[in-house]
């Protein structure tokens, strides 16, 4: 079975505690030490108090649920403790120095960097961007103020609106998706930010057009229950992933 480290031990983290199938959680880590000793509990995984242990902890896989910010510090060593890599803070690759960087080290060390399909759905087929032209990718972000820690709000208001790798800057725990969907397609993403007390969902719309013709989608996602920042769907995606990587047969472009 796939030995799993957790990096992060919040919101999604407890849900792949709580949710996980086909891989064993072995080692946890968290900035904050109580939080990663209580999950450690009910995994009945180790936890570390500082990032070298853990990651000299004999395991196959890192999985960060933490911020843009673990990534960014954290992926290299990650790489070169000979760990594979799930990201879930998918927004660091919106540097692209970075991005090339640790891509080059992964495949010079010949490690994986997965990053799961987190809040949306499409990114299976939205690959063809890479082999096909896509002529529009747009991106609308719609989610109540609560989530985006916006006290006063009173009517819908569009906060952002412009590109993927610049609202991410600005917004780095609530538009991961929207470098996702780049990183995917292969091009940039426009991205619209509202807040809307109206709502009580996270929505994304995605447009996209091109050679192949049009598709809209509509993802009206539940909040996580510990933040709502997060959507559910992003930590099930996470699980998800990890059950198929030890799977012969793999679904979906
Ligand atoms: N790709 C996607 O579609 C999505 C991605 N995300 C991203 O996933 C990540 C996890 O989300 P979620 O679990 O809801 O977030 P939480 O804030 O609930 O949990 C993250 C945990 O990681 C800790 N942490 C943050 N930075 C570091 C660090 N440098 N080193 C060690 N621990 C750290 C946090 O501590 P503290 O509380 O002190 O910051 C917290 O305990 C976030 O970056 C979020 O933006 C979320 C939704 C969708
Ligand atoms: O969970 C969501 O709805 C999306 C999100 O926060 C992100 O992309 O960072």
């Amino acid at each position: 079975m796939l030995t799993i480290g957790l990096l992060g031990c919040g919101n999604i983290g407890n849900i792949i505690i709580k949710n996980h199938v086909g891989v064993d959680i072995v080692a946890l880590f968290d900035q904050m030490p109580g939080r990663a000793e209580e999950a450690g509990k009910l995994c009945d995984a180790k936890a570390f108090g500082n990032i070298e242990d853990f990651l000299n902890e004999d395991y196959d896989i890192v999985v960060e649920a933490a911020s843009i910010d673990a990534a960014q510090k954290y992926a290299a060593s990650v790489l070169e403790h000979g760990k594979d890599l799930v990201v879930m803070s998918v927004g660091v690759f919106a540097d692209e120095l970075f991005r090339q960087e640790i891509t080059d080290l992964a495949s010079s060390l010949g490690q994986k960097i997965y990053i799961p399909s987190g809040a949306i759905f499409g990114l299976d087929n939205l690959k063809i961007g890479q082999v096909s032209g896509i002529t529009r990718l747009l991106l609308r972000t719609t989610k109540n103020p609560r989530s985006l820690n916006i006290e006063e709000c009173a009517e819908r208001t569009c906060l952002f609106s412009g590109m993927a790798n610049e609202c991410i800057r600005h917004y780095p725990k609530n538009t991961n998706v929207s470098v996702a969907l780049e990183l995917a397609a292969g091009r940039d993403v426009e991205v619209e930010l509202w807040a809307d007390p109206s709502v009580d969902r996270n929505v994304h719309e995605i447009f996209i057009e091109g050679d192949f013709g049009e598709a809209t989608i509509t993802v009206k996602n539940l909040p996580s229950p510990d933040n709502p920042a997060t959507s559910y769907l992003a930590a099930l995606s996470i699980v998800t992933l990890l059950k198929n990587l030890g799977e012969p047969m793999r679904v979906g472009t």
